[in-house]
C-alpha cells in the first residue's frame, strides 16, 4: 500500500494524519497501524487519524491508538484534523466534524486551534480519585511526591489494578498557582506516558473545578509538551462550553510503501 500522510503535533501529543475521503484506507488492519506509529519501526505517533467525508458536517475523524485499535475521543488529535482539514482547503476559519462521540465545533487562528468537546455531567468523586468521560474515560488524581512521580509505572499499575482490560487513561495532577496546573498523563492505547492528553487536561480542569480547586471557568493546564486552555460553563451539575485551546502543527509530510 502506497500511502501519504502528514505528521502533526499538538503540545507534543503526534499523529499521522490521512486523507481518507476516497476510503482506500485498510481500517481493520490493526496490524499496519500499529506498525505505522512504532517509534523504531514506522513513521512513529501516538496514534493515526483519518479524514473522512461526512454529511452532515465539514468532515469525520476516525481516531487509532498506537496499538493499532480504533480509540475514543483524541482531543489534541481532534485540533490536528482540524489544522489539517484547513491545510487541504476543505475548511477556513470555523468548522464542525463529527467523531466518535459526537459532533465537535471548532475554529483555527493561525497554529492555535479550539475545540468544543462535548458536555459533561457524570463525575465520579472517590476518596482518592475522580473519573468521568470526556470522550475518553479518564482517571484523575492529585500526587504529592510530583518531583519523583514515575507516571509510566503508577499509569500502567492504575490503568490494569483499576480499570481491568478496557481500562482508562490516567492523569496525575500538581496543583500550581490559581487556576494553574501540571498534569503528566498515561494513556492507554499507547501504554506509556505521553506528552499532552487533550481529553485528559479537559477532565482535569473539570475535576479540579469540582475539587474546588479552581473557582474560575478556566483552567491553564501545563503538560509536557506545553500549556493548554479548558474553559466551560457549570450550570447546575452539568458542565457545558467547554472548550480545549492550544497549539496544534504540522511537523512533516511524507509516504510510505
Ligand atoms: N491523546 C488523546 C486521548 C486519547 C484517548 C485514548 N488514549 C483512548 O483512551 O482511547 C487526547 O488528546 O485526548
Amino acid at each position: 500500500m502506497q500511502l501519504t500522510f502528514c505528521k502533526y503535533q499538538a503540545t507534543g501529543n503526534d499523529f499521522i494524519m490521512v486523507d481518507n475521503r476516497h476510503d482506500f484506507f485498510p481500517k481493520n488492519d490493526t496490524k499496519t497501524i500499529e506498525r505505522l506509529c512504532h517509534r523504531r519501526f514506522g513513521i512513529g505517533a501516538d496514534g493515526l487519524i483519518l479524514l473522512e467525508t461526512d454529511n452532515s458536517t465539514d468532515f469525520r475523524m476516525v481516531y487509532y491508538n498506537a496499538d493499532g485499535r480504533e480509540g475514543s475521543m483524541c482531543g489534541n488529535g481532534g485540533r490536528c484534523i482540524v489544522a489539517f482539514a484547513k491545510y487541504l482547503g476543505i475548511i477556513d476559519t470555523h468548522c464542525s466534524f463529527v467523531a466518535f462521540d459526537g459532533v465537535h465545533r471548532a475554529r483555527i487562528s493561525g497554529d492555535v486551534v479550539a475545540l468544543q468537546m462535548q458536555d459533561v455531567s457524570q463525575i465520579h468523586v472517590k476518596p482518592k480519585y475522580l473519573f468521568l468521560d470526556t470522550g475518553s474515560p479518564h482517571h484523575v488524581q492529585l500526587w504529592e511526591d510530583w518531583e519523583t512521580l514515575d507516571a509510566e509505572k503508577e499509569g500502567k499499575r492504575l490503568r490494569y489494578g483499576l480499570y481491568g482490560e478496557k481500562g482508562s487513561n490516567i492523569n496525575f495532577v500538581n496543583p500550581l498557582e490559581s487556576g494553574h496546573f501540571e498534569v503528566r498523563t498515561y494513556e492507554r492505547g499507547v501504554e506509556s506516558e505521553t506528552y499532552s492528553c487533550g481529553t485528559g487536561v479537559t477532565a482535569v480542569a473539570i475535576a479540579m473545578h469540582e475539587l474546588g480547586r479552581a473557582s474560575g471557568s478556566e483552567a491553564i493546564l501545563e503538560t509536557k509538551g506545553g500549556n493548554l486552555r479548558v474553559c466551560f460553563t457549570k450550570e447546575g451539575a452539568v458542565y457545558s462550553d467547554i472548550w480545549l485551546e492550544g497549539p496544534a502543527e504540522q511537523v512533516f509530510k511524507g509516504s510510505v510503501s
